[in-house]
């Protein structure tokens, strides 16, 4: 995971220095974490480990791949609550940190509609940079191993720029995810924001829809239909 604190010498600007306070007992326990895409599958699980780490958890979602069955049982709970909100447009909430997960990871998903993808990856990361930069709070952006593209060294090192087709009809997905990353560590190095990059990838367990199209889940529908239906 790529990650930055201000630890830079160069031109980066040092971030804000948080208050001891965020340091406390009280404080860590009280902590306020927005997750966009949190119903979502991999959001839908951070929910669960946030929620049993006391923590007060706020989900934006516009549902477009998530369901709020994935966060059923903790609807109603004081320390929870779920928007439906597209990132795409601005959100204005008291936070300390942002989890964003929020966009389609399924290649059939994303390339339902690519510009709406794009624009989710790049204003939609760009709003919660604002927002980050608004309240002081540290960021963590989900991103991918779709930023490498069509790799030319393999294992792929985190400091491999990537060998990305920029017209594709996957770059909505990759390059919006490059995109995405880029705006991560301008805010970084701009506004001394505390920023977290995580790229997960290849990613199954339990509620991951069985028809999503990627790796894994379509190996196992395959066996699947194999089994029960030939
Ligand atoms: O415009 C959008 C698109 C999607 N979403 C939400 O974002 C969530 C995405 O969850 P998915 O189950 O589709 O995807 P995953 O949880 O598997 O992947 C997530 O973590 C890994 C990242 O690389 C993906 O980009 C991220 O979506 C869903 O709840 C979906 O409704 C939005 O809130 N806004």
């Amino acid at each position: 995971m790529a990650q930055s604190n201000g630890d830079h010498s160069s031109a980066a600007k040092p971030p804000p220095t948080p208050s001891p306070l965020r340091f406390s007992k009280f404080f860590q326990s009280n902590m306020r974490i927005l997750v966009t895409g949190g119903a979502g599958f991999i959001g839908s699980h951070l929910v669960d480990k946030l929620m049993e780490n006391e923590k007060n958890v706020i989900v934006a979602d516009n549902y477009f791949t998530g369901s709020k069955d994935n966060l059923k049982k903790w609807i109603g709970h004081p320390r929870f609550e779920l928007i439906r909100h597209d990132v795409t447009e601005p959100l204005l909430v008291e936070v300390d940190q942002i989890y964003h997960l929020a966009c389609p990871a399924s290649p059939i998903f994303y390339k339902y509609n690519p510009v709406k993808t794009i624009k989710t990856n790049v204003i939609g990361t760009l709003n919660m940079l604002g927002l980050a930069k608004r309240v002081g709070a540290r960021i963590l952006l989900t991103s991918t191993s779709e930023v490498y593209g069509d790799p030319l060294i393999h294992p792929q090192e985190e400091s491999y720029w990537g060998n990305v087709n920029p017209i594709g009809v996957r770059s909505c997905y990759d390059e919006g995810k490059r995109v995405a990353e880029t705006l991560m560590f301008d805010y970084h190095r701009q506004h001394g924001i505390e920023i977290r990059i995580a790229r997960i990838f290849n990613t199954y367990g339990p509620r991951m829809n069985i028809d999503d199209g990627r790796v894994v889940s379509n190996f196992i529908a395959q066996a699947l239909r194999w089994v029960y239906f030939s």
